[in-house]
């Protein structure tokens, strides 16, 4: 569906630029939920397998930030000096807000008549206050370069194994403070006459 969109906004002869951001909802809807499922900082977990002697010497992962005053958060008392610790993937996994949240939908940020979209997961995601990722809009618009190109250029398929199976991808993410996904095969072909061209003369002129 986003190679629909982007054959239509931004045709077969040339590559996407950020010009034509604004005119993929679609696509952006794909980089929500990217954002959302893949949650690159999960900063409240715990890295589960860490290794015991690490785990010995070290706190859990993610980026802590203390209360500058005594609070009040859903009856819950907060002391004044408390270290708190966001639970992004909590947040981005909550069937409350995101139904079945396990699953990769970009559809759940679509607005249509009757249908809101669900919350924007880059609250959560990159952090709160003063210290939130500076690097925001660098990781949006490298998210948006990347995708843009890689679905415009090419057709990425399963890698098909040695019994002529697909090969499944299962999804298995290295669970750190920054998630990486574990490594995976898959066959990527320029997927338009005009793909392999059109890759060359930008790798010319760059
Ligand atoms: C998808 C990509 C990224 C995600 C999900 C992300 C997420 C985060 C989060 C959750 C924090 C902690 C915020 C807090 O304390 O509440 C953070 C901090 C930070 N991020 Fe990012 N980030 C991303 C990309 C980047 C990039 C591309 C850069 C720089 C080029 C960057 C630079 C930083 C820096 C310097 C901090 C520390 C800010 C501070 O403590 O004052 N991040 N990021």
């Amino acid at each position: 569906r986003a190679q629909a969109e982007l054959d239509t906004v931004v045709g077969k002869t040339r590559l996407p630029t950020f010009d034509d951001m604004e005119r993929l909802p679609y696509l952006q809807c794909v980089m929500s939920e990217i954002f959302r499922w893949g949650v690159a900082t999960p900063v409240g977990t715990y890295p589960s397998r860490w290794p015991r002697y690490l785990l010995a010497y070290s706190r859990p992962a993610g980026v802590p930030h203390r209360s500058i005053e005594d609070d009040e958060y859903n009856g819950w008392h907060i002391p004044k000096g408390t270290m708190v610790i966001a639970n992004a993937w909590a947040m981005l996994r909550d069937e409350r807000v995101y139904p079945d949240p396990d699953r990769f939908n970009p559809d759940r940020f679509l607005s249509g008549e009757g249908h809101e979209p669900q919350a924007d997961p880059r609250g959560p995601l990159f952090g709160f206050g003063r210290r939130v990722c500076p690097g925001k809009d660098l990781a949006e618009n490298s998210l948006f370069a990347a995708l843009a190109l890689v679905l415009h250029a090419f057709k990425l398929t399963p890698a098909v194994g040695a019994d002529g199976c697909a090969v499944r991808v299962d999804g298995a993410f290295r669970e750190h403070s920054i998630r990486h996904p574990e490594p995976f095969t898959c066959t990527i072909l320029p997927r338009l006459k005009t793909s392999a061209a059109l890759i060359r003369q930008v790798m010319e002129s760059h």
